[in-house]
């Protein structure tokens, strides 16, 4: 067919076809991304571990509010620098830690931060 409408269709097809391929090639960076975002937690895990046991060891409580004040201004001025929203580095650096002082307190009362 040689009318306006087929013509536009195939334009649009091409076009769709860059898009799906552009999207593509994005995701697999924003999965790139995720995977080294799970190794690096797992890694901090590890030594958030070994700070538990540690603590559990010698009596020391499972938080600490002035490193932990510390470190949010730390990560707020990194974010700031990489043009990241603070408050999101804040709510995220909030989120792990409240996992962590979870972990600290399974450790410090069953030994270790499997469930039961
Ligand atoms: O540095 C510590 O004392 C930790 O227990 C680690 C950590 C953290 O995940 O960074 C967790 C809990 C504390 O309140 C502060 C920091």
């Amino acid at each position: 067919m040689t009318d306006g409408s087929t013509q536009t269709s195939r334009v649009l097809g091409d076009a769709e076809h860059e898009a799906i391929e552009e999207l593509s090639a994005l995701r697999q960076s924003i999965d790139n991304i995720d995977a080294a975002l799970v190794h690096m937690l797992a890694e901090r895990f590890k030594f958030t571990q070994q700070v538990g046991r540690l603590k559990a060891a010698t009596g020391m409580p499972a938080s600490d509010p002035e490193r932990e004040r510390v470190q949010i201004a730390r990560l707020r001025s990194l974010a700031e620098q990489a043009h990241l929203d603070p408050a999101f580095a804040e709510k995220f650096l909030n989120f792990i830690v409240a996992e962590v002082i979870h972990h600290h307190e399974r450790i410090a009362t069953t030994g270790t931060v499997d469930p039961a």
